[in-house]
Protein backbone atom coordinates (compact mmCIF):
# COMPACT_ATOMS: atom_id res chain seq x y z
CA UNK A 1 0.00 0.00 0.00
CA UNK A 2 1.06 3.26 -0.47
CA UNK A 3 1.23 5.57 2.40
CA UNK A 4 1.98 9.18 3.33
CA UNK A 5 3.54 9.80 6.47
CA UNK A 6 4.09 13.20 8.59
CA UNK A 7 4.58 14.89 11.87
CA UNK A 8 5.31 17.74 14.08
CA UNK A 9 8.36 17.54 16.41
CA UNK A 10 5.93 16.13 19.22
CA UNK A 11 5.01 13.13 16.98
CA UNK A 12 8.73 12.94 15.07
CA UNK A 13 9.91 10.10 17.21
CA UNK A 14 6.80 8.03 16.76
CA UNK A 15 6.37 9.00 13.18
CA UNK A 16 9.77 7.78 12.30
CA UNK A 17 9.20 4.53 14.09
CA UNK A 18 6.01 4.07 11.81
CA UNK A 19 7.66 4.89 8.85
CA UNK A 20 10.49 2.39 9.20
CA UNK A 21 7.74 -0.16 10.30
CA UNK A 22 5.69 0.38 7.92
CA UNK A 23 8.62 0.37 5.25
CA UNK A 24 9.73 -3.02 6.55
CA UNK A 25 6.33 -4.65 6.53
CA UNK A 26 6.75 -3.73 2.49
CA UNK A 27 4.23 -0.51 2.28
CA UNK A 28 5.74 1.86 -0.04
CA UNK A 29 6.17 5.32 2.36
CA UNK A 30 6.34 8.94 1.75
CA UNK A 31 7.43 10.33 4.32
CA UNK A 32 7.23 14.20 4.16
CA UNK A 33 8.65 14.93 7.43
CA UNK A 34 9.31 16.62 9.65
CA UNK A 35 13.30 15.35 9.92
CA UNK A 36 13.79 15.66 13.58
CA UNK A 37 12.85 17.13 16.79
CA UNK A 38 13.02 21.25 16.46
CA UNK A 39 10.14 23.05 17.05
CA UNK A 40 7.84 23.40 13.85
CA UNK A 41 4.32 23.99 13.09
CA UNK A 42 2.40 20.79 11.96
CA UNK A 43 0.17 22.20 9.76
CA UNK A 44 3.18 23.01 6.99
CA UNK A 45 3.73 19.25 7.60
CA UNK A 46 0.27 17.67 7.70
CA UNK A 47 -0.87 19.57 4.75
CA UNK A 48 1.22 18.04 2.09
CA UNK A 49 0.90 14.46 3.05
CA UNK A 50 -3.38 15.25 3.50
CA UNK A 51 -3.00 16.24 -0.23
CA UNK A 52 -1.19 13.10 -1.32
CA UNK A 53 -4.59 11.16 -0.10
CA UNK A 54 -6.82 13.73 -1.10
CA UNK A 55 -5.76 13.53 -4.91
CA UNK A 56 -5.59 9.56 -4.77
CA UNK A 57 -1.48 9.76 -5.15
CA UNK A 58 -1.39 7.29 -1.89
CA UNK A 59 -3.61 5.13 -0.67
CA UNK A 60 -3.74 6.35 2.94
CA UNK A 61 -2.35 8.95 5.81
CA UNK A 62 -0.55 8.82 8.70
CA UNK A 63 0.02 11.92 10.66
CA UNK A 64 1.40 12.58 14.40
CA UNK A 65 1.37 15.12 16.53
CA UNK A 66 1.41 15.92 20.12
CA UNK A 67 -2.12 14.87 20.41
CA UNK A 68 -3.22 14.14 17.02
CA UNK A 69 -5.42 16.77 17.15
CA UNK A 70 -3.75 19.57 15.06
CA UNK A 71 -2.99 17.41 12.46
CA UNK A 72 -6.38 16.23 12.09
CA UNK A 73 -8.01 18.89 11.73
CA UNK A 74 -5.62 20.16 8.89
CA UNK A 75 -6.19 17.25 7.26
CA UNK A 76 -9.93 17.63 8.07
CA UNK A 77 -9.84 20.76 5.35
CA UNK A 78 -8.29 18.86 2.71
CA UNK A 79 -10.43 17.79 -0.06
CA UNK A 80 -11.12 13.72 0.04
CA UNK A 81 -9.86 13.64 2.99
CA UNK A 82 -11.05 11.87 5.75
CA UNK A 83 -9.06 11.83 9.07
CA UNK A 84 -10.04 10.78 12.31
CA UNK A 85 -7.75 10.35 15.49
CA UNK A 86 -7.50 6.67 16.59
CA UNK A 87 -6.58 6.23 20.32
CA UNK A 88 -7.01 2.26 19.91
CA UNK A 89 -7.47 -0.29 17.27
CA UNK A 90 -11.25 -0.24 18.09
CA UNK A 91 -11.23 3.25 16.79
CA UNK A 92 -9.15 2.32 13.79
CA UNK A 93 -11.42 -0.81 12.50
CA UNK A 94 -14.82 1.80 13.29
CA UNK A 95 -13.33 4.92 11.40
CA UNK A 96 -12.33 2.35 8.22
CA UNK A 97 -15.65 -0.17 8.84
CA UNK A 98 -18.33 3.22 9.07
CA UNK A 99 -16.21 6.10 8.18
CA UNK A 100 -13.72 5.06 4.88
CA UNK A 101 -11.30 7.36 6.81
CA UNK A 102 -8.21 7.74 4.76
CA UNK A 103 -6.13 9.79 7.15
CA UNK A 104 -5.42 8.45 10.41
CA UNK A 105 -3.89 10.11 13.31
CA UNK A 106 -2.22 9.54 16.34
CA UNK A 107 -0.86 10.76 19.49
CA UNK A 108 2.80 11.10 19.85
CA UNK A 109 2.42 12.03 23.49
CA UNK A 110 0.18 9.18 24.71
CA UNK A 111 1.21 6.49 22.74
CA UNK A 112 3.63 3.50 23.16
CA UNK A 113 5.44 2.66 19.60
CA UNK A 114 3.72 -1.00 20.54
CA UNK A 115 -0.24 0.88 20.54
CA UNK A 116 0.37 2.87 17.54
CA UNK A 117 2.14 -0.34 15.42
CA UNK A 118 -1.25 -1.85 16.34
CA UNK A 119 -3.50 1.05 15.35
CA UNK A 120 -1.96 1.56 12.32
CA UNK A 121 -2.32 -2.31 11.27
CA UNK A 122 -5.30 -2.17 12.25
CA UNK A 123 -6.86 1.22 9.82
CA UNK A 124 -4.46 -0.43 6.86
CA UNK A 125 -6.32 -3.79 7.16
CA UNK A 126 -9.79 -2.96 7.89
CA UNK A 127 -12.18 -2.59 4.77
CA UNK A 128 -15.30 0.06 4.79
CA UNK A 129 -18.60 -1.89 5.26
CA UNK A 130 -20.30 0.29 2.50
CA UNK A 131 -24.09 -0.15 2.62
CA UNK A 132 -25.72 2.42 4.94
CA UNK A 133 -22.22 4.16 5.42
CA UNK A 134 -21.83 4.55 2.30
CA UNK A 135 -24.87 6.83 2.09
CA UNK A 136 -24.00 8.74 5.08
CA UNK A 137 -19.94 9.54 3.39
CA UNK A 138 -21.52 10.78 0.14
CA UNK A 139 -23.25 13.13 2.09
CA UNK A 140 -19.77 14.05 3.63
CA UNK A 141 -18.65 14.44 0.21
CA UNK A 142 -21.26 16.48 -1.23
CA UNK A 143 -20.56 18.76 1.46
CA UNK A 144 -17.05 19.31 0.21
CA UNK A 145 -16.52 22.65 -1.98
CA UNK A 146 -15.25 21.33 -5.85
CA UNK A 147 -11.42 20.58 -5.70
O1 LIG B 1 -1.73 20.42 17.56
C1 LIG B 1 -1.48 19.85 18.57
C2 LIG B 1 -2.43 19.91 19.67
O2 LIG B 1 -3.66 19.50 19.11
C3 LIG B 1 -0.26 19.04 18.72
O3 LIG B 1 -0.28 18.25 19.85
C4 LIG B 1 1.04 19.80 18.64
O4 LIG B 1 2.01 18.81 18.58
C5 LIG B 1 1.28 20.71 19.82
O5 LIG B 1 0.37 21.79 19.82
C6 LIG B 1 2.73 21.25 19.83
O6 LIG B 1 2.92 22.03 20.99
P1 LIG B 1 4.35 22.57 21.43
O7 LIG B 1 4.11 23.14 22.81
O8 LIG B 1 4.73 23.61 20.44
O9 LIG B 1 5.31 21.43 21.42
Amino acid sequence: MKIAIASDHAGFALKSHLAAALAAAGHDVADLGTDGPDSVDYPQFAEPAAELVGRGEVDRGVLVCGSGNGVAIVANKVHGVRAVNAHDVEEAEMCRRHNDANVVTLSGARLTPDAADAIVAAFLATDFDGGRHARRVNQITAMETPA
